[in-house]
């Protein structure tokens, strides 16, 4: 996905960034030396479970968050190098919002927009003319003097925008702005976000652990565990041919795999295989998902399955498939059939096999 505001020159340049906290009289490194760079004009997801260094990170981005170490790069301005005066007008550029909103609830809609100009030399009715425009920019001009206590969580994190927009920042950092929001609120927030990218040409960065978050929106994804980034690029490149456990973790979550593995894997009925029967766990990829892999087992070894779970995640142009299947049939077919989806590029995972038959007098080759 190609976009026209979306320059090859990094706008926010984080160079070998550490923040090291004192947890307990013991030295935690929250963030470990850290490259990040990003593009003038992008999306770019920081995904990673609770814990992993996420916010801390993003927060050295305005110098919320000093580094302990590293060197941070904003506009091409190195902003540790910075006066406090010039450090304040730098971070003006770099808007924030959040989980929570933070709006002031004793003011209205409009003042929560014209909050961050109250230090700026502009007269009230410009501030105002302004905000006004903001609200409408994100669908809320008929709030103007609502309060926030009236509004739903995402009428809330509109305003919460609108008012990150006051300043015109370039950058706009999203942390976890739609974790408290319904499904389908998420997406309308997401689309705004997405919106403002291309026609303001913002530079959004958006740090989440939903992996469909960073997939509807984001063009470059960086995968974060224990402070450190362990897998970035592309979002299609990155999800659709993972590299680390991790970030196959996120993917296989995303299509619901990893809670209908469970549930299976937990279902009493399926504990007393008989012995002709294997619990398998298939993954496909690419070409394998368009072939009709299942039939074939039946046509050439009479194999019966039985599938349980059956997803496909599309993520770009490539698909991966997910199959939990019990594949009953001769022991000797069972072999052939496993081998047959082994040939054709599928993953296959024995997750059970029917008591007294061992894996071992298979002659097929499972992960
Ligand atoms: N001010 C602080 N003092 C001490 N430890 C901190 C501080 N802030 C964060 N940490 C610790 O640093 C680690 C990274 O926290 P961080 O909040 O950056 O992670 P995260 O990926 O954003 O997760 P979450 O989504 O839960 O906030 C955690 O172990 C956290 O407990």
């Amino acid at each position: 996905m190609f976009n026209m505001a979306e320059s090859t020159h990094p706008i926010i340049n984080l160079q070998n960034v550490s923040v090291t906290f004192q947890s307990n009289g013991k030295p935690l490194n929250a963030v470990d030396k850290v490259d990040l760079q990003i593009n003038r004009g992008d999306i770019y997801g920081i995904i990673g479970y609770s814990g992993a260094g996420k916010s801390t990170l993003v927060r050295t981005i305005n110098l919320l968050q000093q580094p302990t170490a590293g060197t941070v790069t904003v506009s091409n301005q190195n902003l540790q190098a910075l006066s406090e005066s010039k450090l304040r007008a730098a971070r003006k550029k770099i808007g924030m919002i959040f989980q929570h909103f933070n709006l002031l609830n004793s003011r209205t809609v409009l003042n929560n927009v014209e909050y961050p100009l109250l230090s700026q030399p502009i007269h009230k009715p410009q501030r105002q003319a302004k905000a006004k425009k903001l609200l409408e920019l994100v669908g809320l001009q008929d709030f103007e003097y609502a309060y926030p206590d009236q509004l739903s969580g995402g009428q809330k994190q509109r305003v919460a925008i609108a008012r990150a927009l006051a300043n015109d920042p370039d950058i706009l950092i999203s942390d976890e702005a739609t974790s408290a929001l319904d499904p389908k609120t998420t997406n309308d927030i997401l689309k705004l976000l997405k919106d403002l990218n291309e026609t303001l040409g913002l530079t959004i960065v958006l740090i989440t652990h939903e992996m469909q978050v960073i997939k509807s929106v984001c063009r470059h994804v960086a995968v974060m565990d224990q402070g450190k980034i362990i897998e970035r690029g592309d979002v299609a490149e990155v999800f659709s041919n993972p590299q680390q456990p991790l970030t196959q973790n996120f993917v296989d979550s995303s299509a619901n795999v990893t809670e209908a593995l469970a549930q299976i894997k937990a279902d009493p009925g399926l504990q007393n295989l008989a012995k002709n029967e294997r619990l398998l766990f298939l993954k496909f990829r690419g070409q394998a998902t368009k072939q009709s892999l299942i039939s074939d087992l039946t046509e050439l070894y009479h194999l019966k399955a039985n599938i349980l779970f059956a997803n496909i995640e599309k993520i770009g142009t490539a698909s991966i498939g997910y199959l939990i299947i019990v594949l009953t049939g001769e022991t000797r077919q069972l072999a052939n059939g496993i081998n047959l989806l082994n040939r054709n590029g599928v993953r296959v995972q024995l997750i059970a096999s029917g008591k007294k038959e061992g894996v071992e007098n298979d002659q097929a080759t499972v992960s």
